[in-house]
């Protein structure tokens, strides 16, 4: 008897709890719906309830996507969250990253690696960011750059050597198709272990340390999640559903400490890496140094910065090059007359004159930023908000720009799905105005204070790892089912049916696959292929 009494009595505290939940969630709804001061401004329907549609679209790699489409229809500024809004002008990019009542928001702490341990690009308080970005800036200066460069150009030449074995010795035969991702991710991570603590993770030479990719893939599709809903970090959500990245992270924390004990116990000044650099940096005003705990969430987040941002670019240029076959041949011939010998393919005079290479670079970032989303601020506490473009933007709620929807605006962009590097070069065909409008309008690396610490790095590798392959081989896209790879589809979903645009995943930085392309060495410059 008494256990039918207690069994009653909890089914009811069940169905009261339940209807309190749907009257709070009712509450809520109507509110973000009809009473926000946000609710005038249009965007997607689901995206007025609740940021489990930016948490959604990120996890399947489409938000900036949505995000162009929003601004498409709804125009230039759209609510894509309950307390988030895009803008889509370069009044409002330029006012939102450059303004100092504006800070990061707490998507940025949902990414902390562990708790309470900032770095550079996560942390919030203006003062703490401003000791680390001083310090940071010098570790990534031109001058450290250039002194690092050797370094950088030995792994280009395993890059370029592994080409070399996959091509066949006859000059007609064109090599097995290659999958770039792959060889551009080994690249990237191999030179940012070198950046960073002095010795290569030899992704390329052997497959010891190749999960490394896998784990941080998985990791930035969390990261992702969490950045549009920082919320759910405290429904722990990682720990049901994405138990292999939590492996993975382990063994990638593993890894990381040997790395980093070798380089501790070794000569503070034996490499020109970051750490040999940064051990002794102090800040100029406060005499502060980096602890070691700095130094070590420092070279986690390098490496996930420096390396997946930069070989996205590479394979992006890749792909669009095999796509755009004029483009191609000018660029060969550029790289091909302003060198003597592959020995000079390195930061100079002569590079700065390739300007075609560094209009493809440019065109590549634009078409495929590897960081396309949104990238969240909202008013400092106390300030009283920020008026953008005309609007009132509340403290408390999220703005931003989509580097990705900016570079696909027409009035900026004309003809913005194609790859037209001539647009970054005054010309007969290209006045000097409609230059200087699509600078304004580019934003792959950010602004202000919080923008990109390593563009110096991302030029610097990208135009090596491109004019050394220009080279030293042709290219072409694989034939068949290989050669598809990586390209949008007629018959793909909303936004991913455009051929000629490389297909991104954008979690934050982006995952990708393809192009698959086949190469034949120059048999004119072969005798220079590095030992
Ligand atoms: C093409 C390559 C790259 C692209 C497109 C890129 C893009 C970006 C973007 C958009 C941001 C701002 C992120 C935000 O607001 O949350 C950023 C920040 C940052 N990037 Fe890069 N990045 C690239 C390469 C690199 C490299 C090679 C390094 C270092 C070696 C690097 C280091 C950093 C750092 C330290 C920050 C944080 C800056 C701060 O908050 O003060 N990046 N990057």
């Amino acid at each position: 008897m008494e256990g039918v009494v207690t069994s009653g009595l909890f089914s009811q505290l069940v169905k009261l709890c339940f209807y309190l939940l749907a009257l709070r969630g009712l509450v809520v709804y109507t509110y973000r719906w009809l009473i926000s001061p946000l609710s005038h401004i249009p965007g997607p329907f689901p995206a007025k309830f609740s940021d489990w549609y930016g948490a959604y679209y990120s996890a399947l790699g489409s938000l900036h996507l949505r995000t162009l489409e929003a601004h498409e229809r709804y125009g230039s500024v759209v609510r894509i969250g309950p307390n988030k809004i895009s803008f889509n002008t370069i009044s409002a990019l330029h006012t939102i990253y450059s303004a100092r009542t504006l800070q990061k928001t707490e998507g940025y702490v949902a990414m902390l690696p562990s708790p309470r341990v900032y770095n550079v690009h996560n942390v919030i308080d203006k003062d703490v960011h401003r000791f680390k970005r001083k310090i940071i800036n010098q570790g990534l200066s031109e001058q450290r750059m250039r002194d690092f460069e050797p370094a950088m150009n030995n792994q280009i030449d395993i890059f370029i050597q592994n080409i070399r074995r996959a091509c066949k010795e006859s000059e007609d035969e064109w090599s097995e198709p290659i999958n770039m991702t792959t060889p551009c991710k080994y690249l990237g991570y191999d030179i940012m272990g070198q950046f960073g603590f002095g010795q290569s993770f030899q992704l390329q030479i052997k497959p010891d340390n190749r999960f490394l990719v896998e784990s941080i893939n998985l990791s930035a599709i969390l990261l992702g999640v969490y950045f549009q809903f920082a919320d759910l970090v405290k429904a722990r959500l990682h720990v049901v559903f994405a138990s292999r990245a939590l492996k993975l992270r382990k063994e990638l924390q593993a890894l990381m400490e040997r790395i980093v004990s070798e380089r501790v116990t070794a000569e503070k000044h034996s490499q020109h890496d970051l750490f040999s650099f940064v051990i002794d940096a102090k800040d100029p005003e406060s005499g502060r140094g980096f602890s070691f705990t700095e130094l070590w969430a420092e070279g986690r987040l390098l490496l996930i910065a420096g390396s997946d941002t930069s070989s996205t670019t590479i394979t992006s240029l890749f792909f669009y090059l095999s796509r755009y076959p004029e483009c191609y041949k000018k660029l060969a011939s550029e790289i091909r007359g302003s060198f003597d010998h592959a020995s000079d393919i390195h930061s100079s005079m002569q590079m700065v004159e390739c300007i075609y290479l560094r209009a493809c670079i440019d065109e590549t970032l634009r078409m495929s930023p590897p960081v396309g989303g949104t990238m969240w601020r909202k008013a400092c506490p106390g300030s009283g908000g920020i008026v953008i473009d005309g609007q009132c933007i509340p403290e408390g709620v999220e703005l931003g720009c989509s580097a990705y929807a900016l570079h696909h605006n027409e009035e900026y962009f004309p003809d913005s799905f194609t790859f037209k590097p001539e647009r970054w070069i005054v010309s007969t065909d290209t006045s000097k105005e409609s230059v200087d409008l699509a600078r304004r309008a580019f934003a792959p690396f950010s602004l202000g204070t919080r923008g990109c610490a390593g563009r110096t790095m991302a030029y610097m590798e990208t135009s090596n790892v491109i004019a050394k392959t220009i080279w030293y081989f042709d290219f072409t896209v694989a034939g068949g089912h290989f050669g598809t790879i990586g390209e949008g589809s007629s018959d793909g979903p909303e936004g991913r049916k455009r051929m000629k645009e490389f297909q991104l995943e954008d979690h934050f930085t982006s995952t990708h696959e393809g192009p698959y392309l086949q190469f034949k060495l120059r048999k004119e410059v072969a005798d220079q292929l590095p030992r």
